[in-house]
C-alpha cells in the first residue's frame, strides 16, 4: 500500500491559526480560500497519511496472522501452544487496530520549543514518545514512522506526552501554545477547533483562548448535545482536566471517585482501565482488570467503551456473576436482598456449615472385616473437635475428621483384639494397627456413615439446603424474627442446582462466601489434572523413545535421554492455556485481579464487598459512586464505613464537580431533592442549558397511563425532530411498569431478569428507576414520583437518580399531589 507523504514540518501556528475557534469543512465549502491556510484542508493530508499507516499495520498484522494459522506445526504440544499464542497475539493486535478506525486522530498540540522537559512517568514503554517534537498529533493509539527513525506520527492519548492535551489551560499552558481539536467522520476531517493558550499569541492573532475552564468547549458541547444511541461512547477526544487527573492517578491503593450524577464517573472509570492497561501492561495483562457494574443492563450499556479504546482484556461483570457457572437472575424483594447483604450473614453461613458437621444421635454399629465396629458420639465429637481445630475449610478439614475417626476406631479395635489374645498386655504392634486402619478406611459402609456425618458439600448444595430446610435455617438464624427468616426461606430445591433462575444476585454473593467456608472440592479437578499429566508423560516417553532410536547419533554428543526424562519433558511441553486473563478469570472463582474498578459502588452490600476484596488482595482498586444515589437497602451511606474494615483510612478521594449530562434547568429541580437527602451535599454544576424547562403533568389514577404514554410519544417526536435520533425513558415504580410498557407497545425492563431486560436500542424504554441507574436518555418521563419515593426507605435517592437521567428534557406525570420536594415544578 502506498502511503502519501506526510508534512514532516506541520504548518506553524502563525499560519494555521488565522481565525477564531471553529472552521469546518462546510465553512470551507462556503468560500474559505483553499490556499492551505484553512485548518481543515491543512489537517486532511496528515490525517489521510495516518490512516494509510494504520492500513499498512493492519495488512502486516493480518498477513502475520494468516501465516501463523496456515503454518503446519510439528504437532507437539509445545508447537501447538506456541502457534496458538502467536495467533492470539496477532488477533488481539488486529482487533485493536480495527477498533481505532473512528476518530483515529483527534488532536494536535503546538508546543513551545523552549518548554521545560515533562516529568518522567511510570511504567509505559512509550513514555518518551514525542518528547522532542514541537508539533504532536494525539490519537487513539501510537503510530511511529519506521522510515524516519521511528519518529512518532501519532501519540497514544495515554502517553505522558499527550497529557497536556487534556490538562493545559491558558493560566497553566504546560508548554502548549495551541491545542487543536480535529473532528472527523470516517476518514474525512470535518472541523477543526483551536484554543490558543499563549495569551500574547492569541491577542496578536485575534484567536480564541480557553474561556470557560472547559477543554475544547465546542467539541465537548457538540458531543454532549448529540442524540443518545443507547450505548455509552468513549470521551477520549474531550476528557476534561479534573477527569484526566483521576484517569492517570497511580494504580496503587484504593481511589474513591465521588461526584454527582453525570459528572463522568463511569466514563472516567473506563478510561482509567484503558490507561492502567497501557501504563502497566505487563502486570495487568497477566492478572487482568475487573470492571464491576450494578446490573447486566448497565454492563451492556458500557460494554463498547473499552473495545473502542482498543482494550479487550477486561472482564465486565456484576458481583453476582463472579460466581462461575451461574447466571443468577431471580428477582426478589428488596428486603430479602438487603438481609442477604448484611454482614450478619457471615455468622449465619458459618453456623450453617458447622451445622453440617453432625454427631450421631445414637451409636452406629457396623461390621468391618468380620469385626463389630461402633461409631459413637464420643468418637465423632473428638474427631470433629480435632478437625475444626485445623481451622481449615469444611471440605478440607474432612480429611482430618475421617483420619481421626478411623484412628480411634482402629486403636479401639487393636486394644480389644490384642487384649483378647493375651488378657493383660497387647500383643499387636504398629503394623497391625496400620492394617486395621487401612481396612477401616477402605470400608464402604464406614465411608458412607462418615459422609453422612461430615458431608462433602458444594456451595449451591449447602445454600439451597439451608434455604429449603426450615430446621437448618432456624438453627443458623437463632435470635431472628420469623418474618426475617421467612424472607430467606424457599419452598423446594431446584432440579438443577446451577439453575440461574432459582438464584438471586444476592444469593450468588453468598455462594462465594460459602465457597470460602467449604473450601474448593477440587477432587475432580485434581483427578483430571493427574490423568492429563499421565497422558503428557506417556507422550513425552514416546518422543524420547523415538529420539533414542536415532541411529546416527554422534556418540560424542549427549543424547536427549541423557539430559531429560519423560516427566521433565512432559512439564516443558504441557500445553499452556492461552485464554486471556479476563477469560481465565471468568472461569475461576479464586482468581485475583491486578486492578478492580467498581462502578455505582454505592449499591454494593457489605457481603458483596467481601467478594470483591477477596478478588483483589493487592487493594489496587478504583471505586466510583455517589452515596446520594444509593438505592439498594444494603448499599453504602459513607465510604469510610465501607472501606475501613479493609484498608482503614488508607484510601484516596477524588471529586468530580461538573455535570456533563443533565442540563441546568433539570438540575435545578434535582438540586431540591439532593438538599432533602443531604443538605450539606454540593450539587454538580451543569455544563450547559437545554433551553427546555422541565414540567409536571397532573393526571388521575385512571388517566395516568394514557397521559404518560402520550408524554413519551411527544418527547420521542421532539427528540427525533431535534436530533434525528435519540432515546426516551419512561421511569416508574415497578408495579406500574407493565401497564406503561403495554400502552407504549414495548418490552418492560426488569431489574434482574437478564433476558427481556431493557432493550437499550429501543427508542422508548419503560423500566423502574433501579434499572436505569447509570444510564442516560435524551428525554425522561417520570411517572408517579410519590410512588418512587414511597417504594423504599431510600426512595428520595431513587427520585434523584430518575430526575438526573435526561440530557435534554424531563416531564413528571403525577397522580395526586406532587411530592413537596418537587414544588419547583408546580
Ligand atoms: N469529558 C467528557 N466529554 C464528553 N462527554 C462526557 C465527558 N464526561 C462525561 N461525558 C458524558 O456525560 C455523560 C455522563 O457521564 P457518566 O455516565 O460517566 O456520568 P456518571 O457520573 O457516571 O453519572 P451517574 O452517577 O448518573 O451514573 C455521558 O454521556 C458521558 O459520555
Amino acid at each position: 500500500m502506498v502511503v502519501p507523504a506526510h508534512p514532516r514540518r506541520p504548518v506553524p501556528l502563525e499560519k494555521a491559526c488565522v481565525t477564531a475557534s471553529s472552521t469546518s469543512a462546510a465553512d470551507t465549502a462556503r468560500g474559505e480560500p483553499p490556499d492551505g491556510t484553512d485548518p481543515v484542508a491543512v489537517e486532511q493530508p496528515y490525517v489521510t497519511m495516518l490512516y494509510g499507516k494504520l492500513d499498512e499495520r493492519r495488512a502486516e498484522t493480518a498477513a502475520l496472522l494468516a501465516r501463523v494459522l496456515r503454518d503446519e506445526t510439528t504437532g507437539t504440544p509445545q508447537a501447538v501452544s506456541e502457534r496458538d499464542a502467536a495467533a492470539q497475539m496477532y488477533s488481539e493486535q488486529l482487533a485493536t487496530l480495527s477498533a481505532v478506525e473512528q476518530g483515529l486522530c483527534f488532536g494536535r498540540l503546538d508546543l513551545d520549543p523552549d518548554r521545560p522537559p515533562p516529568p518522567p512517568a511510570d511504567g509505559s514503554g512509550e513514555q518518551i514518545e514525542g518528547l522532542d517534537q514541537d508539533v504532536l498529533y494525539v490519537g487513539r493509539l501510537g503510530l511511529l514512522d519506521a522510515e524516519h527513525d521511528y519518529e512518532p506520527l501519532l501519540v497514544d492519548w495515554r502517553a505522558p506526552a499527550a497529557r497536556p492535551y487534556y490538562t493545559a489551560t491558558a493560566a497553566s499552558p504546560d508548554g502548549v501554545r495551541r491545542r487543536r481539536h480535529i473532528r472527523s467522520r470516517s476518514r474525512r476531517v470535518t472541523a477543526v477547533d483551536d484554543e490558543v493558550l499563549d495569551l500574547a499569541e492569541a491577542a496578536r492573532l485575534g484567536a480564541a483562548t480557553q474561556r470557560t475552564g472547559l477543554t475544547g468547549e465546542a467539541v465537548l458541547l457538540a458531543a454532549l448535545s448529540a442524540g443518545r444511541t443507547g450505548r455509552m461512547g468513549d470521551i477520549v477526544a474531550t476528557i476534561q482536566g479534573e477527569q484526566d487527573r483521576v484517569i492517570r492517578s497511580g494504580a496503587n491503593g484504593v481511589v474513591v471517585v465521588e461526584g454527582g450524577p453525570g459528572t463522568g464517573k463511569t466514563a472516567v472509570a473506563l478510561h482509567r482501565a484503558a490507561y492502567l492497561l497501557y501504563t502497566h501492561r505487563r502486570q495487568l495483562a497477566r492478572r487482568g482488570v475487573l470492571v464491576v457494574g450494578p446490573n447486566p443492563t448497565f454492563l451492556r450499556y458500557i460494554e463498547q467503551v473499552l473495545p473502542s479504546l482498543g482494550e479487550t482484556s477486561v472482564l465486565l461483570s456484576t458481583v453476582g456473576e463472579l460466581y462461575p457457572g451461574l447466571a443468577a437472575r431471580r428477582a426478589e424483594p428488596a428486603e430479602a436482598a438487603a438481609l442477604k447483604g448484611h454482614p450478619e450473614m457471615t455468622r449465619v453461613l458459618s453456623t450453617a456449615v458447622r451445622d453440617r458437621q453432625e454427631l450421631p444421635r445414637r451409636p452406629i454399629e457396623l461390621v468391618v472385616d468380620g469385626e463389630k465396629v461402633v461409631v459413637d458420639r464420643d468418637v465423632v465429637a473428638h474427631a470433629r473437635t480435632r478437625a475444626r481445630r485445623t481451622r481449615r475449610p469444611h471440605n478440607d478439614a474432612k480429611r482430618t475428621f475421617v483420619r481421626e475417626v478411623v484412628d480411634q476406631l482402629a486403636r479401639r479395635e487393636v486394644e480389644r483384639v490384642g487384649r483378647d489374645l493375651d488378657g493383660r498386655s497387647n500383643l499387636l504392634d504398629r503394623g497391625d494397627l496400620a492394617d486395621v486402619r487401612a481396612g477401616l478406611r477402605a470400608d464402604p459402609d464406614l465411608r458412607a456413615v462418615l459422609d453422612e456425618l461430615w458431608p462433602t458439600l458444594t456451595p449451591p448444595q449447602l445454600l439451597a439446603d439451608l434455604w429449603t430446610t426450615p430446621q437448618r435455617l432456624r438453627a443458623a438464624t437463632r435470635g431472628w424474627s420469623d418474618a426475617d427468616r421467612a424472607l430467606l426461606g424457599r419452598e423446594a430445591l431446584p432440579a438443577d442446582l446451577l439453575d440461574g433462575g432459582w438464584w438471586s444476585p444476592a444469593d450468588a454473593v453468598l455462594l462465594d462466601e460459602v465457597a470460602e467456608l467449604l473450601g474448593e472440592d477440587d477432587t475432580a479437578a485434581r483427578e483430571a489434572e493427574e490423568r492429563k499429566r499421565e497422558a503428557d508423560e506417556a507422550y513425552a516417553a514416546g518422543v524420547l523413545e523415538i529420539l533414542a532410536m536415532e541411529e546416527d547419533w554422534d556418540p560424542e554428543l549427549l543424547r536427549p535421554t541423557d539430559v531429560v526424562d519423560a516427566s521433565v519433558l512432559a512439564d516443558r511441553t504441557r500445553e499452556a492455556t492461552y485464554a486471556s486473563a479476563a477469560e481465565r478469570a471468568a472461569d475461576d472463582r479464586t482468581w485475583t485481579f491486578g486492578h478492580v474498578i467498581v462502578d455505582e459502588a454505592q449499591e454494593l452490600s457489605p457481603m458483596a464487598w467481601r467478594v470483591l476484596m477477596r478478588r483483589c488482595p493487592s487493594r489496587s482498586m478504583t471505586l466510583v459512586g455517589d452515596v446520594a444515589q444509593t438505592g439498594a437497602r444494603a448499599g453504602a451511606s459513607s465510604w469510610s464505613e465501607v472501606l475501613s474494615p479493609y484498608v482503614a483510612a488508607r484510601w484516596r478521594r477524588e471529586v468530580l464537580t461538573v455535570n456533563y449530562r443533565t442540563p441546568a434547568e433539570i438540575m435545578a429541580v434535582a438540586a431540591d431533592v439532593l438538599a432533602a437527602i443531604d443538605p450539606t451535599a454540593a450539587t454538580p454544576t451543569s455544563v450547559r442549558e437545554s433551553g427546555i424547562e422541565p414540567r409536571a403533568v397532573a393526571a388521575d389514577e385512571d388517566s395516568l397511563v394514557d397521559a404518560a404514554a402520550s408524554c413519551a410519544r411527544e418527547a420521542r417526536d421532539a427528540v427525533l425532530d431535534a436530533e434525528g435520533a435519540g432515546r426516551v425513558a419512561v421511569l416508574a415504580p415497578g408495579e406500574r411498569v407493565p401497564a406503561l410498557a403495554a400502552a407504549l407497545g414495548v418490552a418492560a425492563g426488569q431489574v434482574t431478569d437478564a433476558d427481556p431486560a431493557v432493550d437499550l436500542e429501543s427508542a422508548v424504554v419503560v423500566c423502574e428507576v433501579g434499572e436505569a441507574k447509570g444510564l442516560e436518555f435524551d428525554a425522561v418521563v417520570l411517572v408517579d414520583p410519590a410512588g418512587v419515593v414511597d417504594a423504599s426507605p431510600r426512595g428520595l435517592n431513587d427520585l434523584y437518580v430518575a430526575l438526573t437521567r435526561a440530557t435534554r428534557s424531563l416531564v413528571v406525570v403525577h397522580p395526586g399531589d406532587l411530592p413537596p420536594v418537587l414544588r419547583r415544578l408546580d
